[in-house]
């Protein structure tokens, strides 16, 4: 079981973006999500996060799991991960942006844009955003880390539902 939680709101060629007020990785975009409490499901957690993040409330049916982030170092001395979500925000839904939320500034930003650009998004997005947006297929990413950069990355099909998490 995992730490946190992770999710990219899409709408038509748009993802909702948070600009990370505090450390790591601050100044960079990453998608929102947070820390899970005690005996919450990860989906629950992030139909929560998403909803204190932006206001927005999600069925669970708009929300799709889309694997696994972990991270390590070289030595193995830490060890955690994340459950990646994208959620699908109904066209008819009106949303202002952008807005300045207790962790950062919320904005639309075009897929293309963010994928495109090098170090606007936080260490390891460009590894993994592109495969959760347009690959069907859910994956463990796994990422070794060293001083919050990227120095190892092994991707792995998954044959685990979010139930048996
Ligand atoms: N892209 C990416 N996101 C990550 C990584 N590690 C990691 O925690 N995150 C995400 C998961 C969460 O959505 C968010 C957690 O960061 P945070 O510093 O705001 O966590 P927090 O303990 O304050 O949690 P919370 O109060 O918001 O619930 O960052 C990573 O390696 N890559």
């Amino acid at each position: 079981m995992f730490t946190y939680t992770l999710c990219f709101i899409k709408r038509k060629d748009e993802i909702l973006l948070l600009n990370r007020e505090k450390p790591q990785w601050m100044g960079a975009w990453n998608g929102v999500g947070g820390k899970i409490e005690r005996e919450e499901e990860p989906l629950k957690n992030i139909i929560r996060e998403m909803k204190e993040e932006t206001g927005l409330l999600f069925k669970k049916e708009d929300v799709h799991y889309k694997g696994t982030l972990s991270w390590s170092d070289v030595g193995n001395t830490y060890y955690d991960g994340l459950y990646l979500f994208v959620a699908e925000l109904p066209e008819q839904i009106p949303y202002v942006t952008p807005i300045k939320t207790a962790e950062g500034i919320l904005d639309w930003k075009k897929i293309e844009w963010i994928l495109h650009h090098e170090n606007v998004g936080v260490a390891n997005l460009s590894y993994f955003l592109e495969t959760i947006l347009s690959d069907q297929e859910i994956y463990e990413h796994a990422f070794i880390y060293e001083e919050d950069q990227v120095v190892q990355f092994k991707k792995k099909l998954l044959n685990q539902s979010l139930e048996s998490v």
